[in-house]
């Protein structure tokens, strides 16, 4: 393995989807050099809870992501929103599909619990359609419309609601991002390297390909974690998308130049 350097800004945050907490504070330190952040879900926080978030927090010195996918009424999904910033999140996350109330009242919840703990404001992502759902799967739940196209729908109504992003897969970056404009964040699981098995997620692409076509954070799990050496699947993955960036953008060369 070459020593080449990741990206200025590792764009990769590991998800943590463990119960026990001396994993996650063990992997959390081993991984602490290669990744940007790391995702903390709701297998992690139902086992671990508010301490165990601290502690993974402790062991790296990351950013983290809380991934809670709250859905539920305006009120109750404010409450959980301020009472989140007391953990200094980077990133939260919600159900778009909880509707454009739900939405805005947990921006606005964000704000006052970042105010009231004095910690950052954590940004706010609405979850779109989940990587694990294809067609045939969205079909079944009775929305009839195209994945993409009900992605595009959630994800506007998240910005017209004041959300900062979205979380959606591979498959709708491009479109979004040429949609909603370059500082709506877009945050995208359902990334698999080649070298790594899909599992149960569908709308799936290469870490590269999911940062070419526009993602800001790319959220990726099993590849690191079930591997047998979690460091070295995430320099591997950094490694991958230094040499892609390089590739779509080269340095201008003075050689040629002349
Ligand atoms: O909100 C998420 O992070 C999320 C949304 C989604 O549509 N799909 C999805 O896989 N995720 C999360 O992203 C992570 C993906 O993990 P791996 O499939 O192991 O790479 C898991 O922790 C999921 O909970």
């Amino acid at each position: 393995m070459s020593d080449s350097p990741a990206p200025a800004i590792n764009p990769v945050y590991c998800a943590l989807d463990t119960d026990d907490v001396a994993q996650a504070t063990g992997l959390a330190a081993r991984l602490a050099d290669h990744v940007g952040g790391l995702k903390l879900g709701l297998q992690f926080f139902t086992s671990a809870g508010r301490k165990g978030v601290t502690q993974v927090r402790k062991a790296s010195e990351l950013p983290i992501f809380l991934d809670l996918k709250f859905h539920d009424i305006p009120n109750t999904v404010a409450g959980a929103v301020r009472a989140s910033c007391a953990l200094r999140p980077s990133l939260l996350t919600v159900h778009a599909a909880g509707g454009a109330e739900m939405m805005k009242a947990a921006a606005r919840a964000a704000d006052d619990g970042a105010h009231l703990h004095v910690a950052r404001r954590p940004l706010i992502l609405g979850v779109t359609v989940l990587t694990s759902l294809d067609q045939e799967d969205l079909s079944a739940t009775g929305i009839d419309h195209p994945v993409d196209d009900q992605v595009r729908r959630l994800a506007e109504l998240a910005r017209e609601s004041g959300l900062d992003g979205v979380v959606c897969s591979p498959h709708e970056v491009a479109t979004l991002r040429a949609d909603l404009g370059r500082t709506f964040k877009l945050v995208v699981p359902g990334v698999r390297p080649e070298w790594a098995a899909g599992g149960d997620q569908k709308r799936v692409m290469t870490p590269a390909e999911a940062l070419l076509a526009g993602a800001d954070v790319l959220v990726i799990g099993r590849p690191i974690t079930a591997s047998g050496d979690p460091p070295r699947a995430a320099q591997r993955i950094a490694q991958e998308l230094a040499s892609a960036s390089a590739a779509a953008c080269p340095l201008p060369n003075p050689d040629r130049e002349a």
